[in-house]
């Protein structure tokens, strides 16, 4: 295949013409009385029409036929997509993942819809307010069928493989340590569009990470450097500062922070984590949290490193380090509190039982007659 161009820049006011229908993108307005090439004009909102305009997201298509000219929907019984959040009883437990297990195309032919498995969510779709984790099992593309999301935006964090989507406003490749955006209805044909809510990929690699040039690496009150400081994305609640969901990465960067213990801490947090990994490992659990699989500590539920990681970083000679190279870690951080689903607890058959054993080996460092800790070497 060609190679795939694109256009720069993020929530900015793009245009596209298929080259070969020059001028169908119609001149000073969006919906003439009849568009060039005789193209339907048909508008995609992504807000309500009364947002204001700095937050107004809208696109205009170009279509050989509105979208309106389809089949009458009929359900599908497949895959293991679910919005019941009561199907198990809530889970308070640190719950982690062995990497999800993608079926073998010789055995079973498994596309992106098929192989759609939600994982846990909260909230609620009649309402738009939610949210819904799902892991993608797939072994082959999509034919003859595309797919649409209308209960909301679509992350996708592929881990494995890449994914060429083809979207209403053109394709993407998408290929791991890559994220894209994505709700769209797909029959392909559309010769034109312009506006500012279209699907988007990105490219982790280019995220600017900053981090505690001084100490410490989540000071309370003031300069706050939690995982706050990583967010790629966010899903904005209605409440100011409060989000459905913020994605938040954990790139390669450098570690310099004195006198301070510098991995995550240990935390109970109000707003409930879903963690994966692309690539490499994650900081505060050298083992068994591995790439493809994930981890959930829903709201409250005590976590942090792992007794290994907390007896080293405690003794460490503090100098620069390279933190993190060659790996890729993500969180859904959500005000959510995130229910499992079955599929999730028995059926995926990877939920690691032995999770809770790595904190195990903590013990006891107090010394109640000598305030002052040594040292490390
Ligand atoms: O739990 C985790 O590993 C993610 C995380 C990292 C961190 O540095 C502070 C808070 C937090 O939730
Ligand atoms: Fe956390």
């Amino acid at each position: 295949m060609a190679e795939l161009k694109y256009i720069s820049g993020f929530g900015n006011e793009c245009s596209s013409e298929d080259p070969r229908c020059p001028g169908s993108l119609p001149e000073g307005q969006n919906n003439p009385q009849v568009c060039p090439y005789n193209l339907y004009a048909e508008q995609l909102s992504g807000s309500a029409f009364t947002c204001p305009r700095s937050t107004n997201k809208r696109s205009w298509l170009y279509r050989i036929l509105p979208s309106v000219s389809h089949k009458p929907f009929e359900s599908i019984d497949e895959g293991q997509v679910t919005h019941n959040w009561d199907e198990v009883d809530p889970d308070p437990n640190q719950l982690r993942w062995k990497p999800f297990e993608i079926p073998k195309a010789s055995q079973k032919k498994v596309d992106f819809v098929s192989g759609l498995h939600t994982l846990c969510g909260a909230g609620d779709i009649k309402s738009n307010n939610g949210l819904a984790i799902h892991i993608f099992l797939c072994n082959t593309s999509m034919e003859n069928r595309c797919f649409y999301n209308s209960d909301g935006d679509f992350l996708i964090v592929p881990q494995k493989g890449n994914l060429l989507i083809y979207t209403e406003f053109g394709k993407m490749l998408v290929q791991p340590n890559e994220i894209c955006v994505i709700q769209d209805v797909s029959p392909f044909n559309v010769v034109a569009w312009h506006g500012n809510y279209t699907p988007y990929k990105y490219n982790l690699k280019n995220f600017m990470v900053i981090n505690s040039v001084a100490f410490d690496h989540a000071s309370l009150l003031v300069c706050s450097q939690d995982p706050s400081i990583f967010t790629v994305l966010t899903a904005k609640s209605v409440r100011p500062g409060v989000a459905i969901a913020d994605f938040v990465i954990f790139p390669p960067r450098w570690g310099v922070a004195d006198k301070t213990f510098r991995p995550p801490y240990y935390h109970r947090n109000c707003m409930s984590e879903f963690m994966g990994l692309i690539r490499g490992h994650y900081e505060a659990k050298q083992g068994g949290f591995l790439p493809g699989g994930g981890s959930l500590h829903s709201t409250m539920t005590p976590h942090g490193p792992d007794a290994d990681c907390f007896e080293k970083a405690s003794k460490v000679k503090l100098a620069p380090e390279r933190i993190a190279d060659g790996t890729m870690a993500f969180m859904f951080e959500s005000s959510l509190s995130l229910a499992v689903t079955k599929w999730g607890l028995k059926a995926s058959r990877c939920l690691d039982e032995n999770y809770h054993k790595c904190w195990e080996p903590l013990k006891s460092h107090f010394t109640p007659n000598s305030r002052n800790p040594a040292e490390p070497n």
